[in-house]
């Protein structure tokens, strides 16, 4: 063949191509899709990436071509469905429109980027989860403290703090952002601190400073100084949430009225929980993915504003007994008041999601359908406000107050968008009769069509004496009149033959071409007033933005409140009483998650636990291992925080002073191979609460130094326990150990005091009863244990025998006391050895002054390997 081929340079880039790489080149790290008529395209790498991910067909343009590229694309109204795919596989996507009307231009179409859709801002419903905030969050670190703000941008909530590393870490625990931005510089500082977990994006450096951020919020907010919002000494803090309003900007989010507020995480008004707290109490995230979270149980909420304000709740437990008593009054009133709780949970079932609904009209993204959502939302709220007003309860009745009728904007809404208005604007028929006199005289032109069209086709068939005579429309030359062959030579000579088929001939009349005009015209003409009046309707709504937020927090508190009433209701919770004191006193406490866990007739064996600061403070609980030790200590903890919620407890009665403060720490599992780094972890870990304990603090330690071989775990723990002892915060404290030897602590500290898990130990096996009773244990279970576990009989016969020897050999050595120094120091110092001068040498090198108490355990802990290793 002698056709010659194209080198390089001569192949000539399309129109269509040079515009799509133009616009690539400012989204380079985004997947563009680009519109293509009634298609959504993507080219080269993005194409392979989308195809992959979404399993549709990869091609190739210009197959055979220097300029060959891949290619995949999707039809437009399939954005819906693929979007969302993109984005939770990770992607960015940018979405390329067509930016003028095709048909009215006669060179290549304008395109352009109208949004930028993120893991972390994204308006979609389909990327959304109903129950679950989507957040963007963005991160300073200044010279002390770290600033943060995090951003759900579909329901408008925009939230600032800042402080130390275990604060900022905490917060991002709660908040499990979706994105976080991160300035470029700080991409290690970051990382150390915090891990690789998140999904992160960098932004250049310049964007984090005060005086961007100032301007972009006061600009934002319409207002001269930040000081409205209580957070204008958030120096770090303002500078993270500029760059978050920097990032939506240049996502394409520039219609953000609906973040009409920015507020302050007050880190004070909150109990304290760190990260290893939340994870250890599996509050509503569990490493293990099959596990029952306590939100999971709880989670009665009927709306998804309820359902997002529950996590909140969950997260930021209260400490103000007065807030605290509001919500429980609010739920005593609804649980003895049943028919009002059930018309609330009615009405509430009504109500849809008014948080995204009203973002989205302010985004201009709101259907006509969902306006119509909205409105029924509203009026769902009437019944509602008027039994809180009516309420004996002071609570109900402010939040009743408080709910807003929107009764202007009801009507309007049932006066201009139709009540069956369809999900798209250019279905037409989205603006009622009535609204506007020329759009309901173009309606009546087009909808006496049918029948215009129907009298034609009879009036014409009489006249010519052709009975299959039939009037159509297609797109290529409109309305025609189609005559079959045997009726041809009968057709008036005026007509005007268009089209010939095989059994057929088309032809146009002038009065078909005059009414095609007419109704062509009408459609295109309904469907620009259409949209030019929904505009402006939807504009007009925008001045509701706030009191539908406003509503949409109060349906939430109501949701959650009326989910704590069903809860207890249905799993016999009791109200709890708070004192001004420092006793925690459960009587009957239930472990939530475990009793709903239990199989049928297996009842949850309810337990007492007491604390105070003066004679109970640390509560030493031994017992065998799966005896129930990890149950109480948990139990009690859910049952402060469900408390400090507002909500009622699963117990007989609980009475307690507040609790700022819940520390909980599981001491790493009896996995050996994890060795050394997991025991330094474990320390840290625990190092952390003791440098953070105040005398409202409650600490769960649960098997804490069981890392290390025994002698080790118990002097950790001994030191641990006697530093909670003697700190003087008296910090309430459960300690569940296997280590019977703790038990003797009590005779020297006497705020410790020992209580067992008790067991029926029987011939061979142990039965668990599973009640907490004063005492110690007198040794451990662990072979029993292993016997109901299925071990081999042989394994358990040969422990046995082992251990009885170790008993007779430990005994005729003279155990070691505990609790007299002088014989574990004499143990050390009468050896004769060379070793005995390198642990004088660590010993005096200390300088005791400057040294923690965990960082003496831990010498103390290198000393004993250097003696074990010997
Ligand atoms: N009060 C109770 N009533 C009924 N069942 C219980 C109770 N407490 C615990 N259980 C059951 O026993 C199992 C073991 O309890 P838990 O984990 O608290 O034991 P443990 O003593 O902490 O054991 P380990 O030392 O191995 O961690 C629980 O998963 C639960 O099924």
């Amino acid at each position: 063949m002698s056709a010659k081929v194209k080198t390089p340079k001569e192949v000539k880039e399309t129109p269509l191509m040079k515009q799509y790489n133009e616009i690539k080149n400012k989204y380079p790290d985004a997947c563009l899709l680009f519109r293509v008529g009634d298609f959504y395209e993507t080219f080269g790498e993005d194409a392979v990436r989308a195809a992959g991910i979404l399993g549709i067909t990869l091609t190739k343009r210009g197959a055979g071509s220097p300029s060959e590229t891949a290619l995949a694309g999707f039809p437009h109204h399939s954005l819906n469905v693929y979007l969302p795919k993109l984005v939770k596989a990770g992607l960015r996507v940018a979405i390329c429109d067509q930016l003028e009307d095709p048909k009215t231009t006669k060179t290549i179409v304008k395109r352009g980027v109208t949004e930028l859709v993120t893991p972390g801002v994204s308006m979609n419903d389909e990327v959304l989860q109903a129950k679950t905030n989507n957040f963007l969050a963005a991160l300073h670190f200044g010279k002390k403290t770290i600033g943060i703000s995090f951003l759900d941008v579909s329901t408008g909530e925009f939230l600032t703090s800042q402080g130390n590393e275990e604060y900022i870490d905490k917060l991002l625990q709660n908040f499990q952002p979706s994105e976080v931005l991160v300035q470029k510089g700080t991409k290690n500082n970051f990382l150390h601190h915090f891990g690789s977990d998140f999904n992160l994006f960098y932004l250049e450096d310049w964007i984090f400073k005060e005086d961007y951020a100032n301007e972009s919020l006061t600009q934002h907010f319409k207002t001269t100084s930040l000081k409205g919002f209580g957070i204008e000494e958030l120096t770090e803090g303002i500078i993270s949430s500029g760059a978050i309003l920097y990032y939506l900007s240049e996502t394409q989010h520039n219609k953000i009225q609906h973040i009409s507020n920015i507020q302050r995480i007050a880190e004070n008004a909150y109990v304290w929980m760190d990260r290893f707290t939340i994870r250890n109490l599996e509050l509503h995230h569990s490493n293990n993915h099959n596990a029952t979270t306590l939100l999971d149980v709880i989670d009665k909420t009927l709306s998804p504003m309820g359902g997002r304000l529950l996590k909140r709740w969950l997260a930021l437990p209260l400490k103000e007994i007065n807030a605290i008593n509001h919500r429980l009054e609010v739920v005593d009133y609804l649980k003895t008041n049943p028919e009002t709780l059930h018309t609330f949970q009615y009405q509430i079932k009504q109500i849809s999601d008014l948080e995204r609904l009203i973002s989205k009209l302010a985004t201009g993204k709101i259907s006509p359908r969902e306006i119509n959502y909205l409105k029924e939302s509203l009026d769902a709220i009437i019944p509602m406000k008027e039994l809180a007003l009516k309420s004996k309860n002071e609570a109900l009745r402010i939040i009743g107050d408080n709910l807003h009728a929107c009764e202007l904007l009801r009507e309007k809404i049932t006066a201009t968008i139709t009540a069956d208005a369809p999900v798209a604007l250019n279905k037409g028929n989205a603006i009622a009769r009535g609204v506007n006199e020329e759009l309901d005289e173009l309606r009546d032109i087009s909808q006496s069509g049918k029948s215009y069209l129907e009298a034609l086709e009879a009036r014409e068939s009489k006249n010519t004496g052709i009975p299959s005579l039939k009037v159509a429309f297609n797109n290529v030359f409109g309305y025609y009149i189609e005559v079959r062959n045997t009726h041809k030579d009968k057709v008036p000579e005026n007509w005007i033959r268009k089209q010939t088929l095989v059994n057929a001939e088309r032809y146009i009349t002038e009065e078909l071409k005059e009414y095609e005009t007419k109704i062509l015209g009408a459609e295109e003409r309904i469907y620009k007033i259409e949209s030019e009046l929904y505009e402006k309707f939807i504009m007009w709504c925008a001045q509701y933005i706030q009191p539908v937020q406003l509503n949409a927090n109060l349906v939430a508190q109501l949701d959650c409140l009326q989910s704590f009433t069903q809860m207890a209701i249905d799993h016999n919770y009791v109200r709890p009483e708070f004192k001004d004191d420092f006793i925690l006193d459960i009587k009957d406490g239930r472990h939530p998650v475990i009793e709903k866990q239990l199989p049928p007739g297996t009842p949850y064996i309810s337990n007492d636990v007491y604390l105070d600061n003066e004679n109970q403070q640390i509560i030493m609980i031994t017992g065998p291992n799966m005896s129930g030790k990890s149950a109480i200590l948990r139990q009690t903890a859910l049952i402060v925080l469900l408390a400090q919620m507002g909500s009622f407890v699963p117990a007989k009665s609980a009475t307690m002073g507040i609790t700022d403060k819940i520390f909980t720490r599981v001491g790493a599992s009896d996995n050996i191979s994890m060795g050394e780094s997991t025991f330094m972890v474990e320390m840290n870990e625990t190092a952390s609460i003791l440098n953070n304990l105040t005398d409202r603090s409650l600490v769960l330690l649960d098997e804490i130094g069981r890392g290390t071989s025994t002698y080790d775990g118990i002097s950790i723990a001994w030191a641990i326990a006697e530093y909670l002892h003697e700190h003087p915060a008296k910090a309430k404290t459960l300690f569940a150990t296997h280590y019977h030897e703790l038990n003797d602590m009590h005779e020297q500290f006497h705020r410790i005091k020992n209580f067992n898990v008790s067991v029926k130990e029987l011939k061979d096996t142990v039965l668990f009863l599973r009640k907490l009773i004063p005492g110690g244990s007198a040794h451990s279970f662990g072979i029993h244990v292993a016997k109901m576990a299925g071990m081999p009989q042989m394994v358990i016969q040969k422990a046995q025998k082992v251990l009885k020897k170790l008993e007779k050999s430990h005994k005729s050595e003279g155990s070691v006391d505990l609790t007299t120094n002088d014989e574990l120091q004499l143990s050390i110092f009468n050896m004769d050895d060379p070793l005995l001068e390198e642990i004088k040498e660590e010993i005096l090198n200390l300088d005791i002054n400057t040294l923690t108490p965990v960082e003496a355990l831990m010498k103390l802990n290198e000393i004993k390997k250097m003696v074990s290793k010997k």
